[in-house]
């Protein structure tokens, strides 16, 4: 399916390994996409948007000094911007920033290698306009920041505190003589830090500061705040700003620090959905939930569970391939070498990324689905499913970034010495995943958060009261003793749940017992925290099987036989995999005996090799076009030594026969004149 321009002789083996595919392709990749319409559809946008003209590159992105890949971005980032801008919307209008940012998102890997610093603008300067900003202000700021007048980012982390955002240190104070706020930043902590473009690309930002009004502090809000002029990019008086430097990844995103020094900004700027201040300096508080201005954060999560599924897909894509062509050392004395997808250990380290992908892609789906629901509640004044959809979120953000971080890595490492390359872009996928583990709420913090609705739940269910969808497995499981073994694939989500009733038990009894010593509950939690993240990473284990499963057999209903057959394979490896990295686990909370676990073993062996012969097959279905692929080792045609030398030789090194470096340095030494 993968665009082929310019059609090249395909690699032999990848030639084979497709004409043996037990299945249509095509197939899975409408399942992936959400029907066939979808895959039509995203195939225009990207056919009229990857044009060479847009894309070329003379010399690699990695090859560039670091302002001049910055510089390099902010170009393709104002092609990009002005595509958006003037054609994509007329895919799907505002809903664009719905299930079509998905294909925006993915075609802006072709785009940029790292990222792009207008990332924040469309990722969370537009969609906390839409979700923090009354009506009016909508109409003021939406058009100018989606004709890209105005360019923003989020600037709510300081130098002192990121995961605590009851203890940022900006201050915004109301005056009522001018009706306006007082921006300031009382400490060197208290800078603001992070903010994705906020360096040197954008003029406007949403600041999370603490609001003061009449003498009283009511929290933090949401403030939108120029901090560059429009003609000129001059930070305003009162403005200090700058970029923070190198980072393992993002060093495209001109990440920002941003200082204020009595800074004034209108009244209407704060955004006013949630809370306002009157003109006489009146508070008035509209959120009746509390948490409400954190949900751009929310939104983000949900995003990124799929944002790290399209990335392990990538990472799969470039690693079976690669495996496909790859021959390798001999099984047997004399025989030819084998391709290294043949190794089972080879096997191992990838189906499960396969199977991750879909499993996260599917995930990903369900979420959003269920997002939609709650943001309808919330449009209808209910926020009752809130806090089950936050602690979902947490850990489904926290498990689906560290998972495909973890995976995307173990691609590389199945890639041998050309994995390390930065032009199988594993290390840039990579560098990429594993900061979604930390941004956006950290993964131990926000596991914790899950656990506290978990523990919830608990008390809930001892007394007698109903329980939310996700966690009323606890009901079943409430009463002591094991859950009893049964090793269909029904039968390990059962005990994938029983496991994580079994652990939030234990928490319980951790914590009771704890403050039966005189411990304060606080203490007690602290001390159980260890066990509180174990309990709420084995819950959304326990959902993330269980949704995949349904998922999966939901959506092949009607799919050919073939077609049903590869995804049941590849579901049931997930479980299989699963249950045998938590086996202690099992032990533990279930009824699984040693033969059950020798069972599961040979089970998931087998289906390894039934999912050998599939293999190329399964990543072609996820349809990445080599444009976005960016890879020398995963691209469709499989022609990755030439495609390695053909990198290697753009190399500035490679310009000239003689570095100047020999003349002044390695010469004198070697003539003992230095
Ligand atoms: C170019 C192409 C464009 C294509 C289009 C766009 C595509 C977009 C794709 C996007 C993908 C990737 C891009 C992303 C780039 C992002 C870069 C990064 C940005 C950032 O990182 S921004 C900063 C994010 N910061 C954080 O996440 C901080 C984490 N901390 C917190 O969330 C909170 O402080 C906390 C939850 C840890 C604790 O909060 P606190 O106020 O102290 O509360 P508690 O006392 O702990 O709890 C009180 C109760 O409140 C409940 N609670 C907490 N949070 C929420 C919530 N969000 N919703 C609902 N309820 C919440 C909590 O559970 C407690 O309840 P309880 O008392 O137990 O009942
Ligand atoms: C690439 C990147 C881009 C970013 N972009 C933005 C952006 O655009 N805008 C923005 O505002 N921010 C941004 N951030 C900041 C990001 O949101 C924070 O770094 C993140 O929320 C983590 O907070 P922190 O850095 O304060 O970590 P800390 O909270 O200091 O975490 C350090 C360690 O302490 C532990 N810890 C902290 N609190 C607890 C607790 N209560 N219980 C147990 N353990 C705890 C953590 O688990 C972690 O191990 C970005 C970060 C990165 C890496």
């Amino acid at each position: 399916m993968s665009d082929n321009k310019g059609v090249r002789r395909v690699n032999e083996d990848l030639a084979r390994e497709r004409a043996n595919c037990s299945f249509d392709v095509r197939e899975i990749t409408f399942l992936l996409d959400g029907g066939e319409n979808n895959t039509i559809t995203r195939k225009k946008i990207e056919d009229f948007t990857l044009t060479d003209e847009l894309l070329s590159d003379k010399v690699p992105d990695e090859c560039l000094s670091p302002k001049e890949k910055y510089e390099n971005a902010v170009r393709k980032s104002c092609l990009f911007g002005k595509l958006v801008k003037d054609k994509l919307l007329e895919f799907g209008g505002l809903e664009t920033f719905g299930p079509n940012s998905f294909v925006l998102r993915r075609i802006a890997d072709a785009f940029f290698k790292e990222i792009s610093p207008l990332l924040l603008h469309l990722g969370m300067f537009v969609p906390t306009i839409l979700g923090q900003c009354t009506a009016e202000q909508q109409s003021e700021w939406l058009p100018r920041a989606l004709s890209m007048q105005v360019i923003g980012t989020y600037a709510q982390t300081e130098l002192g505190h990121g995961t605590f955002i009851r203890g940022l240190e900006t201050t915004a104070t109301y005056d009522p003589e001018t009706e306006e706020f007082v921006l300031h930043s009382p400490t060197l902590s208290s800078f603001k830090w992070w903010a994705g473009g906020l360096g040197k690309t954008v003029n406007h930002c949403i600041v999370v500061a603490q609001l003061h009004t009449k003498g009283q502090c009511h929290g933090t809000h949401p403030f939108i705040v120029q901090i560059r002029d429009l003609e000129t990019h001059q930070p305003l008086p009162g403005i200090k700003v700058g970029e923070i430097g190198p980072k393992l990844g993002f060093n495209t995103a001109d990440n920002g620090f941003l200082g204020f020094d009595k800074y004034r900004i209108p009244r209407m700027n704060m955004m006013m959905k949630n809370a306002q201040i009157l003109k006489d300096g009146t508070y008035v508080k509209l959120d009746r939930h509390g948490k409400m201005t954190y949900g751009t954060m929310v939104f983000i999560r949900v995003m990124v569970v799929n944002e790290v599924a399209f990335n392990l897909a990538k990472a799969a894509t470039i690693a079976v391939r690669y495996s496909a062509v790859r021959r390798q050392s001999e099984k047997k004395p004399g025989e030819p070498e084998p391709q290294i997808l043949d190794y089972v250990t080879q096997q191992h380290k990838l189906f499960i990324c396969i199977a991750t992908a879909h499993a996260l892609q599917l995930t990903s789906d369900w979420l959003w689905r269920t997002f939609s629901g709650v943001v309808t509640d919330i449009k209808h004044g209910k926020t009752d499913s809130l806090p089950e959809f936050h602690a979902l979120s947490s850990c489904l953000k926290a498990i689906s970034t560290s998972d495909a971080a973890l995976l995307i890595e173990q691609c590389r490492h199945s890639c041998g010495g050309h994995g390390y390359m930065m032009s199988s872009n594993l290390p840039l996928i990579y560098s990429f995943v594993t900061a979604t583990r930390t941004y956006e709420g950290d993964y131990t913090v926000l596991l914790l958060q899950t656990a506290r609705f978990l523990i919830k739940a608990w008390e809930q269910a001892e007394a007698g009261k109903p329980l939310t969808p996700t966690v009323s497995y606890l009901t079943k499981y409430f009463k002591d003793g094991r859950v009893p073994w049964d090793s269909t694939s029904e039968g390990i989500v059962n005990a994938a749940y029983g496991v994580a009733a079994g652990k939030i038990s234990a928490c319980v009894k951790s914590i009771r017992n704890r403050v039966k010593t005189g411990l304060s509950y606080e203490d007690a939690w602290d001390l159980t925290t260890v066990q509180l993240v174990a309990a709420a990473e084995a819950h959304c284990r326990a959902v993330i099987c269980d949704v995949y499963r349904s998922e999966a057999v939901r959506l092949t209903e009607k799919s050919s036989p073939n077609v049903r057959a590869v995804m049941r394979q590849l579901t049931t490896l997930y479980l299989h995999y699963w249950a045998l990295e938590r086996i202690g686990d099992l032990l533990r909370y279930s009824a699984v005996s040693e033969e059950d676990v020798v069972a599961l073993q040979q089970k998931y062996e087998e289906l390894l090799a039934l999912i050998r012969p599939d293999a190329v097959g399964l990543v072609d279905a996820f349809d990445i076009r080599d444009e976005i692929l960016n890879s020398t080792l995963g691209a469709y045609d499989g022609r990755v030594y030439e495609r390695l030398m053909e990198e290697a030789l753009k190399s500035p090194l490679n310009a000239e026969p003689v570095n100047r470096s020999f003349h002044m340095y390695l010469k004198p030494l070697m003539q003992g004149k230095l």
